[in-house]
């Protein structure tokens, strides 16, 4: 995760930057709220003037025509403030949802350079609470932050200073110290503290989300170990730490709001005597004093709504902080500056190598021990070639290394002669396709999990493709064909099924390298033996096939065999010689 964490001040100017397209709405907003609120004091100021100089007329007539201008003028204020109100919430909504869509955007967009450092087996169920909840508070910060933070301090200042003025300036003097202290002092107390309790909630919601979204998707481990009393357990722990911090962050909050109600009533009363006071000295009159009140209280609203949004705001800088972290963090792997031009794959390598690895030195973030260490290798254009070793010897990575998933910490991968790095991303992602030992298909139909990275296949490429895959029969069987809804995860297919889709996934797209992680694992003996006959006459001699396998036998038909052990390179040969030489790749033969 990210190295410090950022302050406030950082977030909300990250935030902004984030979102500088929405500042004229925002603006709007906070004008239109300033405004509404000033109506609504002087909503109270009228009726309070009215109601007085109705009591001081003597006849019903003076009173009627006290009256009636007074409420024809409330009622047009009241329209003024109702209107006001809607378009203040409306431009403070647009702010805060455009401000949502585009951080839900960019999240994606920054994961998805992160990848696979920053997802694989990692904390999904949390990332989704950041890209959801996190990000929907948020809105906090928008819609309901800046607007009442600037109405909260304009809107008493005008207030205080119109009473100054036209009322009276001693009165107004007594309103001062009510409004720093309601606005600017007891909001703030104990802030630190909230503010670390608060993070705290955000986390344990975070963990709550992951421990959630492990038990869904290791249901059925649970079950078939007997292992819910356990997970249940845990979730009840987890429950229990974030309701602490939530009971942490809400004493606070009801102590503030009660200090704050003391402040503001404590005000009334002083307000109150000071006009008794300088009324028995006759230098204000009642309705002076009145006014004042009136314009105490009018003004109670708008100052308390800084104490409603610190709490809301500490959460919603809590989960921008989360969001921070992972937007913010380095992509694993990124695009050569200045770019370079996409090389066409009739450029090639001189010495015919599809992918070449030369002295690469592999170690993962974390780890102390390199995975692969000292890789040299190559692979000529067309040919199909075995990955083997033991498990956990390194197979996967190298392949990983081949795709650019990672970068070498030394060393160089070259793919047709151009070194990775400095081949656009996008270049190399179409270039080299990898079918994983565990893909993932998505809720949608089988089509469209096929032509994921092809969307343009013609109806013939997906025939080619399910062909290839030995697919064509089992799609044909389907009431729905192509057009058979998946579930999350491949539910309605077979281990099978689900390694031949990802297989023409792969394949469809047309790609120059195709990598094979135990990706036909599943498959009966018959059925893998015509996948790989197709697949044979798929690459017809032009394409190049790298395959990671286990089933040492199964590789007796490819062109060359590396053996790897423990990351290093200890064979590398032709099937045949390998296997009548008395080494590693013979021993693993003679262990199947
Ligand atoms: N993302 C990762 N972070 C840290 N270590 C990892 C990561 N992925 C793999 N490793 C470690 O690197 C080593 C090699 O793993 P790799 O998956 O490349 O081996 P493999 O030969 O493909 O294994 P298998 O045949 O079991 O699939 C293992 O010790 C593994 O624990």
């Amino acid at each position: 995760m990210s190295a410090a964490a950022p302050r406030r001040r950082d977030l909300a100017a990250w935030l902004l930057r984030h979102t500088r397209g929405l500042l004229a709405p925002l603006l709007l907003a906070i004008v239109l709220r300033i405004v509404g609120q000033l109506v609504g004091i002087a909503l109270l100021v009228v009726a309070v003037s009215g109601v007085i100089r109705a009591t001081a007329a003597d006849t019903a007539g003076a009173v009627g025509s006290i009256v009636l201008p007074t409420v024809g003028l409330l009622v047009g204020l009241a329209l003024v403030k109702a209107v006001l109100r809607y378009l203040e919430q409306y431009s403070g909504h647009y702010v805060a949802f455009s401000a949502l869509a585009s951080l839900r955007r960019l999240f994606f967009d920054r994961l998805a350079p992160q990848s696979p450092a920053a997802t694989d087996g990692a904390a999904s169920g949390d990332l989704s609470a950041r890209a959801t909840r996190d990000i929907d508070r948020v809105e906090v910060f928008f819609a309901h932050t800046l607007p009442p933070a600037t109405s909260a301090v304009v809107v008493p200042l005008v207030a205080v200073v119109w009473t100054a003025v036209v009322v009276d300036p001693v009165l107004a003097l007594v309103m001062l110290p009510v409004l720093v202290l309601v606005v600017a002092v007891v909001p703030f107390l104990s802030g630190r503290r909230t503010w670390r309790a608060t993070e705290e909630r955000a986390r344990a919601n975070g963990r709550i989300a992951q421990h959630v979204s492990d038990s869904v998707a290791g249901v059925r481990e649970i079950v078939a170990f007997d292992h819910t009393t356990e997970r249940l357990a845990g979730l009840d722990r987890l429950g229990r730490e974030a309701a602490r911090s939530a009971e942490r962050v809400g004493t606070v909050a009801g102590v503030r709001a009660a200090l704050v109600q003391v402040v503001q009533f404590g005000g009334l009363v002083v307000l109150l005597l000071v006009g008794a006071a300088r009324g028995a000295e006759g230098t204000v009159g009642w309705p002076e004093v009145a006014t004042a009140i009136a314009v105490l209280i009018g003004i109670a609203g708008p100052a308390r709504a800084v104490d409603g949004f610190v709490a809301d705001l500490d959460a919603s800088f809590a989960s921008a902080a989360r969001l921070f972290e992972v937007l913010e963090r380095s992509p694993v792997v990124s695009d050569p500056e200045p770019a370079v031009a996409a090389t066409s794959r009739d450029g090639g390598a001189p010495d015919g190598a599809a992918v070449r690895f030369t002295d690469v030195e592999f170690t993962y973030p974390g780890s102390l021990e390199p995975t692969v260490t000292g890789v040299t290798w190559s692979v000529p254009i067309g040919a199909h070639v075995a990955i083997v070793g033991v498990s956990g010897s390194g197979k996967s990575t190298l392949t990983s290394l081949l795709a650019r998933v990672w970068d070498p910490q030394s060393g160089s991968v070259h793919l047709d002669g151009v070194d990775l790095r400095d081949l656009p991303l996008e270049d190399v992602r179409s270039r080299v396709a990898i079918v994983n030992q565990r893909p993932f298909v998505f809720g949608r139909s089988m089509r469209e999990n096929l032509v994921l990275g092809a969307p343009d296949a013609t109806d013939e490429d997906v025939a080619s493709a399910l062909h290839v895959a030995a697919l064509d029969e089992v799609v044909a069987a389907l009431p729905q064909g192509l057009e058979t809804p998946l579930r999350e995860r491949g539910a309605r297919l077979s281990g099978g099924q689900l390694q031949r889709l990802a297989l023409a996934r792969a394949v469809i797209t047309d790609p120059e390298v195709l990598v094979l992680d135990e990706s036909t694992g599943a498959l009966d003996p018959a059925t893998e033996r015509t996948v790989r006959e197709r697949l044979a006459v798929w690459a017809g001699g032009r394409r190049t096939i790298v395959e990671v396998t286990h089933r040492v036998d199964q590789v007796m038909g490819v062109d060359r065999v590396l053996v790897l052990d423990r990351g290093a390179v200890v064979e590398d040969g032709a099937p045949a010689d390998l296997a009548g030489a008395d080494g590693p790749f013979a021993a693993l033969l003679a262990r199947v």
